[in-house]
C-alpha cells in the first residue's frame, strides 16, 4: 500500500518543491494550504505552483484550500484519507513582520501546529516531519554549527516560534513512545527545480538576498543594498550556508524514507546545509557569472538582527538520514536565473 503523506503549506516555496521530489519517490501526496502567501489565479482550484508541479512528475496529487487553524476542515482532511506521515512546512516566515505582528505569528506558526499535532494524535499518525531552521540557534556561539549548538535565544518572534515548536515537538515525544520526530534545520534554501518551472515568488519586495539579486538581474529592481560590509568576514560582507532547494527537497525524501522503514521513536534534529559559507559579494559575483548580467548595488549599514556568519556542520543528517549537499553556488545561480528569466513575474501572468 502506498505512503500518503499529509503536507501542509505545500503550495509555497520549500513545499512545492519537496512535493515534487515526493512524488517522484513514488509517495502520495495531500496537501493542505490556505494560500497565504502564494498564487492562485482566481476560480482555479489549485494553485500554480502544484498545477506545475503535477505537470513534471505527470501524477497527480490532492490539494485542499484549508488553513490549519480550522480545526474542523483539518480534521476532515484527516476523516477522508489515510495519512502516513506529516510534512510541516505551512508557517509564516517574514522576519521583520513578525517583530511587527508577533500575536500573528504565535497563532498562526503555533496554534496552527498545535492543531495539527492533536488532529494526527486522534487520528492515530505518529509520523512529522518538521520544518525548522538555523534560526534556533540564535545568537552564533560557535562555528560550524552542529545540533549540539545551544538553540533558543532567537531575535525575532518568527525564530522564536520555529524553536518553541520544536520544543513542543519535544515535549509530545517525551510524553508518549508512539511518536516518530524529524525536525530538518535549514540554512539558507535558495535556487529554484532545474526545469524553471517552479521557484520562490515572494509576495512585495523580497527580504531575502538571493530573490532580491535576481529581481535586479530581471530588471524589476534597480539596485541591491548590501547590508553592512565590516564585519569580522573575509570581505566584511555576510556569510551564510546557501542550500539548493533541490537538494533541501531531497533531504525530506530522505526523511521520510526513514519514517517509513525504521521503528526508531522520538524527536531528531538535523541540519540541512552545505557546511560551505558564502558572502554577499560571492553570491553577487556568482550570479553575475550565471546570469551574464551585471549586479548594481551599493554598500549600506548593517542590517539589525543579522549575525555575521552562519554555516553548518551537516555530517549528522549524512550518517543518520544518508543525505548530503550534491549542488553548489553555481547550480543556485543558474537555477535561480533560469526560473527568474522565464518567470520575470512569478507565477502571476501580467
Ligand atoms: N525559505 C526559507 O528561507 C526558510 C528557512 C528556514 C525555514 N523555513 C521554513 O520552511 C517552511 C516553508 O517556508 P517557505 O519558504 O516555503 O515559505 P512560503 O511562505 O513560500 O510557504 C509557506 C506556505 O504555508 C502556507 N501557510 C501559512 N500559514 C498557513 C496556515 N495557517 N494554514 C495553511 N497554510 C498556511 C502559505 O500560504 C504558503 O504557501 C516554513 O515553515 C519556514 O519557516 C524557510
Ligand atoms: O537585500 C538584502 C538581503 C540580505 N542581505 C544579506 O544577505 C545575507 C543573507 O540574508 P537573507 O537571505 O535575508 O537570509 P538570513 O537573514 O540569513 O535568514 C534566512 O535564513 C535563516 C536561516 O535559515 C532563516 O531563519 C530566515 O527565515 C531566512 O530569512 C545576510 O548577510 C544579509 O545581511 C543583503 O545584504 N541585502
Amino acid at each position: 500500500m502506498t505512503f500518503t503523506i499529509l503536507v501542509t503549506g505545500g503550495a509555497g516555496y520549500v513545499g512545492s518543491h519537496t512535493i515534487l521530489e515526493i512524488l517522484k519517490a513514488g509517495y502520495d501526496v495531500v496537501c493542505v494550504d490556505n494560500l497565504v502567501n502564494s498564487f492562485n489565479e482566481e476560480g482555479s482550484k489549485m494553485p500554480e505552483s502544484l498545477k506545475r508541479v503535477e505537470e513534471l512528475t505527470n501524477r497527480s496529487l490532492t490539494f485542499y484550500n484549508v488553513d490549519l487553524q480550522n480545526r474542523d476542515s483539518l480534521r476532515a482532511v484527516f476523516r477522508k484519507h489515510k495519512i502516513d506521515c506529516v510534512a510541516h512546512f505551512a508557517a509564516l516566515k517574514a522576519v521583520g513582520e513578525s517583530c511587527k505582528h508577533p500575536l500573528q505569528y504565535y497563532q498562526n506558526n503555533i496554534n496552527g501546529t498545535s492543531i495539527l499535532l492533536e488532529a494526527m494524535e486522534d487520528f492515530g499518525c505518529f509520523n512529522f516531519v518538521y520544518s525548522s531552521s538555523a534560526t534556533v540557534y540564535g545568537e552564533v556561539q560557535f562555528l560550524p554549527i552542529d545540533e549540539t549548538h545551544p538553540t533558543g535565544n532567537c531575535t525575532s518572534p518568527y525564530g522564536k516560534s520555529k524553536y518553541f515548536v520544536e520544543e513542543i515537538l519535544r515535549d509530545l515525544c517525551a510524553s508518549s513512545d508512539k511518536w516518530s520526530v524529524i525536525s530538518l534545520r535549514y540554512f539558507n534554501p535558495v535556487g529554484a527545480h532545474p526545469s524553471g518551472k517552479i521557484g520562490e515568488d515572494p509576495n512585495g519586495v523580497p527580504n531575502n538576498l538571493m530573490p532580491f539579486i535576481a529581481q535586479v538581474a530581471v530588471g524589476r529592481l534597480p539596485s541591491l543594498k548590501v547590508y553592512g560590509s565590516d564585519y569580522n568576514t573575509p570581505d566584511g560582507t555576510g556569510v551564510r550556508d546557501y542550500i539548493h532547494i533541490v537538494d533541501l527537497a531531497e533531504g525530506h525524501v530522505k526523511a521520510l524514507q526513514k519514517l517509513e522503514k525504521s521503528n526508531e521513536k522520538g524527536f531528531f534534529a538535523y541540519n540541512i546545509g552545505t557546511g560551505c559559507g558564502f558572502s554577499v559579494l560571492d553570491m553577487i559575483k556568482a550570479f553575475e557569472e550565471a546570469s551574464g548580467k551585471q549586479i548594481n548595488y551599493e554598500l549600506v549599514p548593517r542590517r539589525p538582527g543579522d549575525v555575521p556568519t552562519s554555516y553548518s556542520d551537516a555530517s549528522l543528517a549524512a550518517q543518520a538520514l544518508g543525505w548530503r549537499a550534491r549542488l553548489g553556488i553555481r547550480e543556485m545561480c543558474e537555477d535561480t536565473w533560469r526560473w527568474q528569466r522565464s518567470n520575470p513575474h512569478g507565477y502571476a501572468k501580467l
